[in-house]
């Protein structure tokens, strides 16, 4: 006779605990399952892509009715248990049913907790935890325009974007003084508010909800400092609270949860707990991969014959992940400060990258990774193991972004005991030996053999890649998608553009089935670029596509104060000039200005409201410091005061400066002009590096001397001052038109050739004449972006003034 094994709750922990029973022993117990909700088990996890429109509520069924059915569990859905009788062993439904068991497992999950605000029973008040919850927004979205989201962690953002995808205007109240602060610090959840306001969302931090306002149904809210906001939807995203009112009237151990060993027993005899509702050493996990493991565990422990003695569970580091599409950010351990850590920091504000890595007694305790999230594997790996780092280098912890090569999948340098579905725990090595030995060729089948990519889908790329490289087919020659919301390579977006004729970033996304509505922070900018790129006339810019700092045209600083850099062509200025700028610096209180590398003055510190009147009272150009254009053309004094100078180097570099401000391009452009060989403008190092020698002028190109230091390579020599400008043209315009949005000159020539440009631009005279004309049309659109600021007040008010978007009452 097969023992009785009763379940209550069909949900994730629960579920996956009966599948590890059926793989050990599929004949030991005869199961029976109480779910509260109507539903066979479905990913609670997808409900966000549901909510985003990414998913259909059936496509997240988990295991359907045949599953219990083949599996012989007899499932009651819609039928809570409501009494357990652990003397007699017997548990009663809502419906009168009776059930005895030999072994009953508690996997009743969490209940949303609801602010017991005023008026929080109000119609259109509700949670975010089931398909009910889900399907309530997508109906409310139909009539309604505006939504409130109370609370800024993890499921109120998906909430929000769901809700955005809906067409609804999204306010997220939070109470922290930045977004997810359970999971990030400051410079990350700044970073995330910034990325998801340009998406749409708009934020009320360090905000406490006082009442909910309306009749029958929520009108809007009002905040304890007097304020509030209209709406016609609250969703309420404030953490969760562990369902064990059933257990403690049932006479089971509760704290925090219900209290369980390290094999999920209860206090009481032959009762189990796993799941959101268990408490393990004091924790209370809220995440599947940990729960994965208590049911793991508890199916080891009940499947294991007498006196034999399993490991138990011993706890679990946990990771998240944010579903939003275009965000990424990785959270994992203990990611904050204190005496005892020290911490290894990245922070590319052009980029959006943010990387922390903390460190304590020689190990890796906890990590942030915003913007680029490749390293999380890895630095999850050397959590899990408590790997010893004092003989690593800092590069090897947290190795840039330039210095591995791109084109190869981090898969490939994976050891086969880290982790690809943390979800699920499965491991590379798993993978592929599932791959080799059974012959799969489709994520779908990794995912029904192995479990990865089962859950939140977050590590189906690197799946994908693994069964690339596992089955032979070469992952360095797999096309590289822009980003994760296309297939589209960067080449493939730009010939759709021509071919069809696309002139905005919506009908590219649109046309081209992105499985993203807004896109993301890798392909909004690159799309906006690539758009002018073609079309320099017709195109309307879209500032929203562009980081901060193009957006407002001004480098942001780390304490939220930009910083201004006026143009100088050639690194010339003059006395008038530099009394405006002593003016503007006493005037706005400027508390520092320095003379740069580029050989012009920045004036840091400057509030975001007071760029505008700056720059109106410097009456300068703009010098471009924050764009992907032409940066400076640096000079040497040359011939008009310099005793080796038989060149003119400030007239070519003002020429060029002039000739080439504020012409877009892949990534910023560096010049300068020697008149030399002693090339005191350092133009070995830069984009374009003119150098004088006897008589004539030699063009170097592809310098750097940034992160990845490239000394240039001699392109061509030739006579005269036209020859050189015409050349730069032709050469810009083709980097322009074929290199990748974030393409150095450098890494560009690299890839395509030096010869191959050569080739195309000095040795077809045709396409030189070609590219020049297109480089001129390009040329004629141009405009100063300060001017253009400080002659509008529309754009003033757009982008300068502080929003007041809280309506007083
Ligand atoms: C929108 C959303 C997105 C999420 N995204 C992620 C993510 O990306 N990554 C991640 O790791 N986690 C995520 N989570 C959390 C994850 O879904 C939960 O940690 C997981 O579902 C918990 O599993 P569980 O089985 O403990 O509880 P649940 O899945 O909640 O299952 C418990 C079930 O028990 C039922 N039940 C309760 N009481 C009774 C009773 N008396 N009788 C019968 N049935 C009962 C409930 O109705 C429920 O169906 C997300 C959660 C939500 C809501
Ligand atoms: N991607 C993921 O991994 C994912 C996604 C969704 C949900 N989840 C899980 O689901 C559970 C619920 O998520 P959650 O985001 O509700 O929980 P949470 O506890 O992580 O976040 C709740 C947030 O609400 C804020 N808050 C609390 N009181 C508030 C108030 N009065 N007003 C405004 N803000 C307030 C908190 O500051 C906190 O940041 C968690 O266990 C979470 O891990 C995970
Ligand atoms: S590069 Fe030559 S010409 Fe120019 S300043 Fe130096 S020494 Fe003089
Ligand atoms: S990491 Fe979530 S499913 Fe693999």
């Amino acid at each position: 006779m097969k023992e009785k094994l009763v379940l209550i709750g069909n949900g994730m922990a629960g579920i996956r605990t009966l599948e590890e029973i059926l793989k050990k022993d599929p004949d030991r117990y005869s199961m029976t399952v109480f779910g509260e909700e109507p539903h066979p088990n479905y990913n609670r996890i997808l409900l966000s892509s549901v909510l985003q429109g990414d998913a259909d509520v059936n496509d997240i069924v988990l295991n359907d009715y045949d599953w219990y059915a083949k599996h012989q569990v007899s499932l009651h859905t819609g039928d809570p248990v409501v009494k357990v009788d652990t003397k007699k062993q017997i548990v009663t439904s809502a419906s009168g049913t009776q059930c005895y068991y030999d072994k009953l497992i508690f996997a009743t999950g969490s209940n949303p907790f609801m602010l017991p605000l005023p008026g929080a029973d109000k119609e259109g008040v509700i949670a975010f935890r089931n398909i009910k919850d889900c399907e309530t927004m997508i109906e409310t979205s139909k009539n309604y325009k505006k939504a409130v989201v109370i609370g800024g962690g993890l499921l109120g953002l998906e909430a929000a974007r769901g809700l955005l995808n809906l067409n609804m205007e999204v306010n997220v109240i939070h109470i922290a003084d930045f977004l997810m602060e359970r999971q990030l610090d400051e410079p990350a959840g700044k970073m995330l508010r910034e990325e998801l306001e340009a998406q749409g969302m708009k934020f009320h931090l360090k905000k406490n909800t006082e009442k909910i306002i309306g009749k029958n149904r929520v009108e809007g809210i009002r905040f304890t400092d007097g304020t509030s906001i209209d709406t016609d939807l609250v969703v309420m995203a404030v953490g969760i609270r562990p369902n064990i009112e059933l257990a403690k009237q049932s006479g089971l151990k509760t704290d925090r949860a219900i209290v369980v060993n390290d094999y999920m027993e209860t206090n009481v005899p032959n009762v189990y707990a796993v799941g959101e509702c268990a408490e393990h050493r004091g924790i209370a996990y809220g995440l599947v991969a940990p729960l994965y493991e208590q049911g793991k565990v508890l199916a080891e422990h009940i499947c294991t014959r007498e006196n034999t003695i399993t490991p138990g569970y011993q706890g679990s580091i946990v990771y998240t992940q944010l579903k939003v599409s275009g965000v990424d950010v990785f959270s994992a351990g203990k990611f904050q400060d204190n005496e005892q850590t020290k911490a290894i920091r990245v922070h590319d504000e052009f980029e959006g990258i943010y990387k922390k890595v903390v460190v304590q007694d020689n190990k890796v305790i906890g990590a942030v990774l915003f913007g680029d999230t490749a390293d999380s594997p890895r630095l999850l790996q050397m959590m899990r193991e408590g790997q010893d780092i004092s003989n690593m280098s800092k590069v090897a912890i947290l190795p840039s972004e330039n210095s591995s090569d791109s084109k190869v999948s981090p898969v490939a340098t994976m050891a086969d005991s880290e982790t690809i579905c943390g979800c699920n725990g499965v491991s590379k090595g798993d993978i592929c030996t599932a791959i080799t030995e059974r012959g799969l060729t489709t994520v779908e089948e990794v995912k029904q053999c192995t479990n990865a990519s089962r859950s939140c889908g977050g590590c189906k790329p690197l799946v994908a890649d693994l069964l690339a490289f596992t089955t032979g087919e070469a992952v360095t020659n797999t096309k590289e998608p822009m980003c994760g919301c296309t297939d589209l390579t960067h080449e493939e977006v730009v010939a759709e553009i021509r071919e069809l004729g696309l002139s905005y970033p919506r009908e590219v996304m649109n046309v081209l089935g992105w499985n993203s509505d807004e896109g993301c922070s890798k392909c909004r900018p690159a799309i906006n670029y690539y758009l002018g790129m073609v079309d320099p006339i017709k195109n309307k810019d879209d500032h929203t596509s562009r980081f901060i700092n193009e957006r407002v045209h001004a480098n942001i600083n780390h304490n939220g104060t930009f910083t201004v850099v006026p143009r100088m062509y050639g690194g010339v200025t003059n006395s008038e000039q530099l009394r405006k700028i002593a003016d503007v610096a006493d005037k706005y209180n400027i508390p520092l200005l320095k003379v740069t590398g580029g050989q012009r003055i920045d004036l840091f510190g400057v509030e975001k409201e007071d760029l505008p009147k700056v720059w109106g009272d410097l009456g300068m150009r703009s010098g471009s410091a924050y764009a992907k254009a032409l940066r400076t053309v640096k000079t040497c004094v040359g011939e008009q005061f310099c005793r080796f100078g038989t060149q003119d180097s400030i007239g070519l570099g003002i020429e060029l400066e002039k000739k080439f401000e504020y012409i877009n391009t892949p990534h910023k452009v560096k010049m300068a002009v020697s008149a030399c060989p002693r090339n005191c403008a350092e133009s070995g190092i830069k984009d374009f590096g003119i150098v004088g020698v006897e008589g004539a002028w030699e063009l170097y190109v592809a310098g750097n001397g940034g992160v990845d230091l490239r000394r240039g390579d001699l392109f061509c020599k030739v006579k005269t001052k036209e020859e050189i400008i015409d050349t730069i043209s032709a050469f810009m315009q083709y980097y322009r038109e074929n290199a990748r949005y974030l393409e150095r000159t450098s890494h560009f020539v690299e890839r395509v050739g030096l010869d191959h440009m050569k080739k195309v631009i000095l040795e077809d005279k045709e396409n030189f004449k070609a590219l020049i004309e297109r480089m001129d049309i390009a040329l004629s659109n141009r405009k100063d972006p300060w001017k253009e600021i400080v002659d509008s007040e529309e754009k003033q008010k757009e982008l300068f003034e502080k929003k007041q978007v809280e309506v007083m009452k």
